[in-house]
């Protein structure tokens, strides 16, 4: 669907995007993460054919130049432009209109099914000037599916949102990956992207620090973490799996949260709480970035 080789951009000695490598296969929900300045917003208008790479090739839908796709791509990139003295609706007409592929008899329908989509159905006729941000956004999202798009290019699809509304983009973004769109989107927020991603890539200072699927990021770490009121008891018990301690909390080598939880209630001792240890994405964050990395938010 995506791959860059080598992709670098730089603005005078500025280097913003710096040989990036990225692999975005079909259906993936892919997220490219990092801090505020980190390059996201220029790889993506890269990706879009809007700024020329200093270096390095660029392959989108199966096409080296993203203009002669860009019909079946969506995107929305920061700060979504429209007209401000017009309403939503007309808006989404004139960009109708300007574009190809889309028949007339059907843009009414279409646009109201965008609309619909977004969660702005109800929205009326006034100017998008007086739009909050938030439902800008919406507007910026109903123009890219407009097309039903085979691929969605998306730059911080969720800024100035509430959780509500992330939480509505999300389900729609994940609703429209599950009947066949590919969904590329950028964000400084790990939450974002561990709820909604199925790939990650991190990007640090201009650098892919980190391509991987969210679930092999995510795979147990082969301890079971457990939590007792009898856990001096359990600690007792253990012949040299227990790896560490934190008062009621013990973490245990272990492969098998099930077998061992039957063990331990078999052996008479109490389980409040049992778990298989997983990385959150955030830890696996750091660890790719080191020590500077707490400038990816890690807050909704
Ligand atoms: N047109 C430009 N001229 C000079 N420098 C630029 C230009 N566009 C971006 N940069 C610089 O390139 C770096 C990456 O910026 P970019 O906007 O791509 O980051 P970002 O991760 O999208 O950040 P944000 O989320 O704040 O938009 C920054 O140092 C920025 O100042």
């Amino acid at each position: 669907m995506i791959t860059t080789k080598a992709l670098t951009k730089r603005f005078g000695s500025i280097v913003a995007v710096n040989s990036v490598d990225l692999d975005v296969q079909d259906g993936d929900r892919y997220g490219f993460l990092g801090p505020n300045g980190s390059g996201k917003t220029t790889l993506v208008r890269m990706l879009l054919g809007l700024v020329y790479p200093t270096s390095g090739e660029i392959s989108v839908l199966g096409s080296k130049t993203p203009a002669h796709v860009l019909p079946q791509i969506g995107s929305m990139i920061e700060g979504p432009a429209a007209y401000p003295h017009l309403s939503g609706r007309r808006n989404l007409t004139l960009l109708d209109r300007a574009g190809s592929g889309g028949a007339r008899r059907t843009r009414k329908a279409r646009i109201e099914e965008v609309l619909e989509q977004v969660g702005l159905a109800s929205v009326d006729a006034r100017p998008v000037k007086t739009y909050s941000l938030g439902m800008r956004q919406r507007l910026g999202l109903a123009a890219a599916l407009l097309r039903q798009p085979r691929l969605l290019i998306l730059d911080e699809p969720t800024n100035g949102l509430d959780p509500q509304g992330i939480r509505e983009i999300r389900e729609l973004l994940t609703a429209l990956n599950e009947s066949g769109t590919t969904v590329f989107l950028s964000s400084h927020l790990l939450s974002e992207v561990e709820q909604l991603c199925t790939k990650v890539g991190v990007v640090d200072h201009g650098k892919l620090v980190l391509q991987e699927e969210l679930a092999a990021l995510r795979a147990p770490t082969g301890r079971v973490v457990v939590e007792s009121p009898d856990a001096d008891k359990i600690a007792g018990m253990l012949n040299g799996q227990l790896d560490d301690r934190d008062g009621p909390r013990l973490f245990i080598r272990h492969a098998d949260s099930a077998e061992l939880n039957a063990w331990l209630v078999g052996s008479g001792v109490r389980v409040s709480s049992i778990t298989a240890e997983r990385p959150s994405l955030e830890q696996v964050v750091l660890a790719a970035t080191g020590p500077g990395a707490d400038r990816v938010d890690g807050t909704a």
